[in-house]
């Protein structure tokens, strides 16, 4: 295990409101069903399950498509993971990657991999992969490989402080608890039961919820718990990376947003993502995503995310600039 240093004030701060769940009567993103421990995941069993085709060549279908109808960044990196994975020997974990979204995914057919062997070093590896729809590439991304090194050279940010992940509601949860309220208007009753409906494979518990009758303006900060719906298991190690990779594009670009709650978003999507994984983790437990937003401006957004092992080991790093597009909310008359 790494050890640790002093963290910076950014690191400590856990005060950020949560916007995993948004207003009710906003723009709402998808939420996951309840846990299914005891069944696989289905990003194991159909998401991050690729197709073979030929050498070099894979294939992969989807799962949920979120209310843009535009196919989820999360899904396009994680799968571009497990091409490129596929192509390195055992030995050869991903230590960082680096993507574009050029075109919107279309939900209606399935994506092709193509990977390209850019180098093969003595203890790293690089791989480019296409991700191609309709003839046309929708994703590039650069993946590097390491072999396991060690090293004196050890050091890590602190995990903030937050109630664990038994203490607080999962996003469903905390939707049938607003269901509850009286004097829920309709649209806000519609939003969050397309919320219950949507079949996001993944478990989150917002550490910091977001109060349902009155959203304020706060820091562009956000801590969530999150793990994949069902079991993963410790048999293919390298598979949780690209889980992670899934999980690292969820509600990460509207931490950009938690500063604006008089806009909603007219056009938001995600340009490109980084990631860097530092440790081995399990996926299918709980970890810690603190995601912060230190930019925003001409239309587009910058946050920033750490993932974290519920034992303060830090798994990743994320990045990622994505395009925001607003619109002013017109106040309702009603209470929301
Ligand atoms: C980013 C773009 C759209 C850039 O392409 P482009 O041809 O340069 O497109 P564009 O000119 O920006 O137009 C896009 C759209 O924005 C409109 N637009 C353009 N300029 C303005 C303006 N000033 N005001 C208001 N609207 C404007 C255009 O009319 C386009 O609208 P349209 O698509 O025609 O309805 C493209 O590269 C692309 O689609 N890339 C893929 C992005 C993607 O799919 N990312 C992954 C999915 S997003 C995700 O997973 C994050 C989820 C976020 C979350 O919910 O947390």
């Amino acid at each position: 295990m790494a050890e640790k240093q002093t963290a910076t004030t950014s690191d400590c701060d856990c005060s950020g409101s949560n916007e995993t769940l948004k207003s009710a009567d906003g723009e709402i993103s998808d939420s996951p069903k309840p846990p299914a421990q005891d069944l696989k995941s289905v990003l194991v069993t159909s998401v991050l399950s690729l197709e073979k085709l030929d050498v070099d060549l894979y294939r992969g279908t989807h799962h949920w498509v979120p209310h843009t109808q535009r196919l989820f960044g999360g899904q396009i990196v994680g799968q571009a993971l497990v091409a490129a994975a596929d192509t390195v020997g055992d030995s050869l974990h991903a230590h960082s990657l680096h993507c574009y979204f050029v075109r919107a995914g279309d939900p209606k057919v399935p994506v092709l991999y193509q990977v390209d062997h850019t180098r093969d070093g003595r203890s790293f590896a690089v791989r480019s992969v296409k991700a191609i729809q309709h003839g046309q590439p929708i994703l590039t991304c650069q993946v590097s490989f390491h072999m396991v090194q060690p090293s004196p050279l050890q050091h890590q940010f602190i995990m903030p402080m937050v109630p664990p992940p038994e203490d607080l509601l999962t996003v469903e949860e905390l939707v049938h608890l607003y269901l509850s309220k009286p004097d829920l208007t309709e649209k806000a009753k519609q939003g969050l039961n397309k919320i219950l409906a949507a079949e996001v494979p993944l478990e989150i518990k917002p550490v910091h919820p977001p109060h349902i009758y009155r959203l304020t303006a706060a820091e562009p900060k956000k801590l969530f718990w999150v793990r994949a719906g069902g079991l993963i298991g410790e048999g293919n190690m390298k598979l949780h990376r690209c889980v992670a990779a899934y999980v690292s594009d969820f509600a990460f670009l509207d931490t950009a947003m938690l500063s604006y709650p008089n806009y909603r978003a007219k056009f938001i999507a995600s340009l490109d993502h980084a990631m860097w994984f530092h440790n081995t983790f399990r996926s299918d437990e709980w970890m810690l995503y603190e995601c912060e937003s230190p930019w925003a401006g001409g239309s587009r957004g910058l946050v920033q995310g750490r993932l974290w092992r519920r034992d303060g080991v830090l798994a990743a790093s994320c990045s990622q600039e994505g395009v925001l597009r607003v619109t002013p909310v017109t106040p309702e008359p009603s209470k929301l």
